[in-house]
């Protein structure tokens, strides 16, 4: 069990975030959506032990959190996080070296570091480029190794910082699919993310947050239809909710859910949104 009670934190004299509750264990999979400075990657800070919060507390599996290093070890096993810039998180020049990096830390058996890399690669698609030297990869293919080197702890808990970012269409939908899988096996997730349609998507709980605040929380469908709570923390409506409510259709989770619906809307808005995705709209 991983959540904050009312947790205060700055890093000089100004409050960054000012009394979050917050609980990884609420939903399987938690979008964290704010304003850039809201307080997001603080929170994530936060949650790994990164950082300490001057009041309140971590609570982890029930307890405030210790911060001894047998205490933050411990806690990093269960609770794995992925940076937005993979390039802070891989320091290997190959892939198996930079994976096996904290297993070995741990003491672990070479056999059982090789399968658990084997199995992190396989649930990332990343065998294909396994044995190219990391400088020679993609920034997709970074991120997934730096996924990669989150599932390898098999950790209950992923923290993943904007996992859309920098990644084409192609890769935002491969990545949406990696965590719905990861998502499958019983993790928790938590996502922040500026892709207010990814997250409105795929996370089954939503927390706003604002100068350093949770200001809503609850499943996609009732936050993101609290315009109010929306335009206050400086976001836009994903674009399924502006249907719903300003054209009255029904409220659908994804386009696919539209499109079987409403086949004949399904040309005009893929063609709509490729020429938004490339920004010409
Ligand atoms: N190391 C730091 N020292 C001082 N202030 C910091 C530091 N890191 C972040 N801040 C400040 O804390 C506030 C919250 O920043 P944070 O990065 O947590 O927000 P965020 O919601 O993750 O933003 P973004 O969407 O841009 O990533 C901002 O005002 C930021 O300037």
């Amino acid at each position: 069990m991983l959540s904050t009670q009312n947790l205060h934190f700055r890093y000089q004299d100004e409050p960054v975030l000012k009394g979050i509750d917050f609980d990884a264990d609420r939903f399987s999979v938690s979008g964290l959506v704010g304003a850039n400075g809201s307080g997001k990657s603080t929170l994530f800070m936060n949650l790994c032990g990164v950082l300490r919060p001057q009041q309140g507390a971590v609570y982890w599996q029930g307890e405030p959190l210790g911060y001894s290093k047998r205490a933050l070890m411990a806690l990093r096993q269960q609770v794995a996080t992925v940076f937005q810039d993979p390039d802070q998180q891989i320091f290997y020049t190959d892939i198996d070296s930079d994976l096996a990096f904290s297993l070995r830390n741990l003491g672990m058996d070479e056999a059982v570091i090789g399968a658990r890399i084997d199995d992190a690669l396989d649930r990332v698609d990343a065998q294909s480029f396994r044995h190219q030297p990391i400088q020679a990869l993609s920034h997709g293919q970074k991120k997934r190794v730096a996924i990669a080197g989150a599932l390898v702890m098999d950790a209950d808990y992923l923290l993943l910082d904007e996992p859309t970012a920098g990644l084409d269409p192609a890769g935002r939908e491969h990545m949406k699919a990696i965590i719905r899988r990861i998502a499958a096996e019983g993790k928790h997730v938590v996502i922040s993310s500026h892709d207010i349609d990814l997250v409105y998507e795929i996370c089954d709980g939503i927390y706003v947050m604002a100068a350093g605040e949770v200001i809503a929380s609850g499943t996609p469908d009732v936050v993101f239809c609290q315009g109010e709570k929306l335009a206050q923390a400086g976001l836009a409506q994903p674009w399924l909710v502006k249907l719903h409510q300003q054209l009255g259709f029904p409220l659908y989770r994804n386009e696919d859910d539209l499109f079987a619906v409403h086949p004949g809307a399904g040309s005009a808005f893929t063609r709509h949104r490729s020429v938004a995705v490339k920004g010409v709209a």
